[in-house]
């Protein structure tokens, strides 16, 4: 049994709808996520991004066998002279992907290429350009190579039986070459949450159709679908725009709860007649409507209806985004079995004063670049601030942070840079 949404807010000390901290809100938010249930099974290009489900253990050593870094001479460190040239006669050649058994006499060497096996009992290998060659005899002067040296030990990079990559990880192209290294054409992954995107507002028009006066094309579908697209592990099930009409909205979150795990619709949470969002919502399912001290991004409802849990976003097109980056985006990954991954921060110093009310998170569009005279980060103020003005969103490279108590800041600061760069 679940507890109801009011008895976790309860136990928050300090909880207050009309003026929730952010970090207030994101434990809220935290104590709601159901855990990822279904596993699956993919292809392994089709992995990438993808959050594994198990621990992925090593079958196999990687490399597999001791083998050469270098293309050159095999030889035993043992046999090296201190202070004067070695000799080694020469008896044959180990190229990569042969496995033959070779056995190399004392005062003997071996020509080797990079990757190929090491011949029992060597354990050095002298890159080429060092050595001279005398007839079959190779001469390498004094100190050219130290004992034990350009050798790759079997099991060095991955050992078989060691946990090659934890459960919970969001695949790179690191980790699929990694994947490969041990052989495995199938990754077992949590399957993609199902996401059900929908704007609401009687004033929106869709991309590519005439723009009636009074009207806005409705550019949050979009902005929620790319975010959802470049967070890589969802499904995203666009429900369209939605007018405010309670019938219709009614339809839509019944709809979007029964086929989606998460429900995310912008618009309508604010205080206007026409918001009829919230009471749809809270008519259909259990949901919490909080003003959050935050700008942008004030509004927000937070529920469930069925088994799926809903994010009621304000309609302003930057506070959505930023909605979504401060309070959905951990959601989500959570919700995909993905172990925590604060967004990376930067630290840097404004051009310019900034204004800032103490009371409030805010987060203001910024340009982040090396300062040519030291090669420091400094970040600059896009122009308006504005959350329905999205061109300064779009010139942006980052978000400062501006936290809770933070009041006004001298030009020079250090504040928190969350950069877009692979988040938007
Ligand atoms: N009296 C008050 N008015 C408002 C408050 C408040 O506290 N008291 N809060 C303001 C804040 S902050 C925000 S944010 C908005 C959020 O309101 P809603 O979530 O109800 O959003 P709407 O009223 O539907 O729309 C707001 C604005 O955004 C435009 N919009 C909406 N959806 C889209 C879309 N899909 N694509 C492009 N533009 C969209 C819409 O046309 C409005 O201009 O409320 C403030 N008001
Ligand atoms: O905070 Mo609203 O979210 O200003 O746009």
């Amino acid at each position: 049994m679940t507890n109801a949404l009011s008895d976790i807010a309860s136990c928050l000390a300090g909880y207050d709808p009309d003026s929730m901290p952010v970090p207030l809100a994101q434990d809220f938010i935290a104590r709601l996520l159901p855990r990822p249930a279904q596993r699956e099974s993919v292809g392994l290009r089709e992995s990438l991004g993808r959050v594994l489900a198990e621990d992925l253990v090593c079958g196999i050593n990687v490399p597999a066998h001791d083998n050469s870094a270098m293309d050159g001479y095999a030889l035993r460190g043992s046999e090296l002279q201190t202070g004067e040239p070695t000799r080694l006669a020469l008896a044959g050649t180990s190229l990569a992907g042969s496995a033959a058994a070779i056995e190399i006499a004392t005062g003997q060497c071996q020509r080797i290429m990079t990757g190929a096996v090491m011949p029992a009992g060597l354990d050095t290998v002298v890159p080429q350009e060092f050595v001279e060659l005398d007839g079959d005899t190779i001469v390498i002067p004094a100190g050219a190579v130290q004992p034990g040296a350009n050798r790759r030990l079997a099991g060095e990079d991955l050992a078989r039986g060691q946990v090659a990559l934890p459960a919970g990880r969001r695949l790179t192209p690191a980790d699929l070459g990694l994947i490969a290294s041990l052989g495995r054409a199938e990754v077992p992954v949590w399957r993609r949450l199902r996401v059900a995107i929908m704007a609401t507002g009687d004033e929106l028009r869709p991309v590519g159709e005439p723009l009636p006066p009074g009207c806005v094309y409705d550019s949050n579908r979009h902005t929620m679908w790319a975010m959802l697209q470049r967070l890589g592990v969802c499904e995203v099930i666009d429900l369209g725009v939605i007018p405010d009409d309670p019938a219709a909205l009614r339809e839509a979150f019944r709809r979007a709860a029964a086929e989606t795990d998460v429900v995310l619709s912008s618009g309508g949470v604010s205080v206007g007649e026409a918001d009829h969002t919230k009471a749809v919502m809270a008519e259909l399912g259990e949901v919490l409507f909080w003003k959050i001290a935050m700008r942008p991004g004030r509004p927000l409802a937070v529920g469930r209806l069925g088994d799926a849990l809903l994010f009621g976003m304000p309609g302003n097109p930057v506070a959505v985004m930023v909605s979504f980056y401060a309070f959905v985006r951990d959601a989500l990954l959570a919700m995909s079995g993905a172990m925590p991954a604060p967004l990376p921060l930067l630290r840097a110093a404004t051009t310019a004063p900034l204004r800032k009310k103490p009371g409030r998170t805010e987060y203001q569009r910024g340009i982040v670049s090396r300062r040519a005279a030291d090669g420091a980060w400094q970040v600059e103020i896009t122009g308006s601030q504005g959350s329905g003005v999205l061109s300064s969103m779009s010139l942006a490279n980052g978000l400062l942070v501006l936290g809770h108590e933070q009041g006004d800041l001298p030009a020079g600061s250090l504040v928190d840079v969350v950069p877009f760069e692979g988040l938007i």
